[in-house]
């Protein structure tokens, strides 16, 4: 994957990324001058500690939240606003709007996309629940749905839009450790077949490895740049193995000192954050 990646165009593009919040007094810093770029079809994660920034980048990407220095731009354009063209996932699968089936909370997804008649938009939303295997449950509503289905139908609805980015932030943390896996695996599967490019946020090491073809690692609160990883080599399957048991070892070591403890299959390293 990174050398299918390493020469394609570059969709997002963070430099010297700083980004502050009104306090008390003054205000407050939750990112510290952070560089990266993302080309197309590579999935970034960003890693770090509770409080380290990750959510404000992915804001400062989606356009909720402007640089206080620094830059972040989309294709080259710096990026002043939400628009079609990047969409978020969040952790809150009741984004889904409880009154409309699956299938109208896709086409939802595709009111902002310009130019798209009622049938092609439909076509559209059809391929992407089919997509995320939902085909079956194209006409239910939200509420008869699991947790990882309704996950999947936010999937569905962010790549029905056709996005040049998807944003992720934390889209498994709700989730039990089964749910999880099987959705960690189907967006690996989907983005290497469909190869959308992602910014995906999380604090769980086990989980960006798995997820991301490269590791953006933060320090704790203010956010700055601690190390980068390529991790593309690694997918499903792989946990367990000796090299990701190394990489894994590597990033816990850099982000909270000391080795990492297992016990059993990934009991996440919440206790270790400051
Ligand atoms: N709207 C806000 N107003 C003021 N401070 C904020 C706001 N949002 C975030 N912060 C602060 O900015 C810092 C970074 O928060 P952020 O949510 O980006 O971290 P995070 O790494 O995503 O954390 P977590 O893993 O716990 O979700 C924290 O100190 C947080 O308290």
């Amino acid at each position: 994957m990174a050398g299918a990646v390493s020469g394609s165009p570059t969709v997002l593009e963070a430099r010297g990324l700083t980004l502050d919040f009104p306090a008390a007094q003054g205000s407050l810093r939750a990112v510290d001058n952070v560089s990266f770029t993302i080309r197309q079809g590579e999935r970034l994660v960003l890693l770090g500690p509770s409080g380290c920034g990750k959510s404000s980048i992915l804001k400062a990407a989606a356009g909720f939240l402007s640089p206080s220095a620094g830059s972040i731009a989309l294709r080259g354009r710096p990026i002043t606003g939400p628009g079609p063209d990047r969409v978020v996932v969040f952790q809150e699968f009741d984004q889904l709007l409880p009154w409309k089936t699956v299938r109208d909370n896709v086409l939802f997804g595709l009111k902002r996309k310009p130019g798209l008649s009622t049938a092609e938009a439909r076509d559209k939303a059809d391929a992407a629940i089919e997509r995320v295997g939902l085909a079956r449950a194209a006409s239910a509503y939200p509420h008869t749905l699991s947790g990882g289905m309704k996950q999947r139908v936010a999937i569905a609805r962010a790549l029905a839009a056709e996005p040049e980015i998807l944003l992720m932030d934390e889209p498994f943390a709700a989730l039990d450790a089964l749910t999880r896996e099987r959705l960690q695996e189907e967006l690996v599967g989907l983005a290497e077949t469909l190869g959308f490019t992602l910014l995906f946020v999380t604090h769980a090491i086990d989980e960006a490895i798995l997820v991301g073809s490269r590791l953006h690692l933060l320090s704790a609160h203010p956010g700055r740049t601690v190390a980068t990883f390529d991790v593309s080599a690694f997918g499903p399957g792989s946990w367990g193995s000796q090299d990701f048991e190394h990489v894994a070892g590597e990033v816990h070591r850099i982000l909270f000192g000391g080795a990492l403890r297992r016990s059993a299959r990934p009991v996440l390293q919440e206790a270790t954050y400051v």
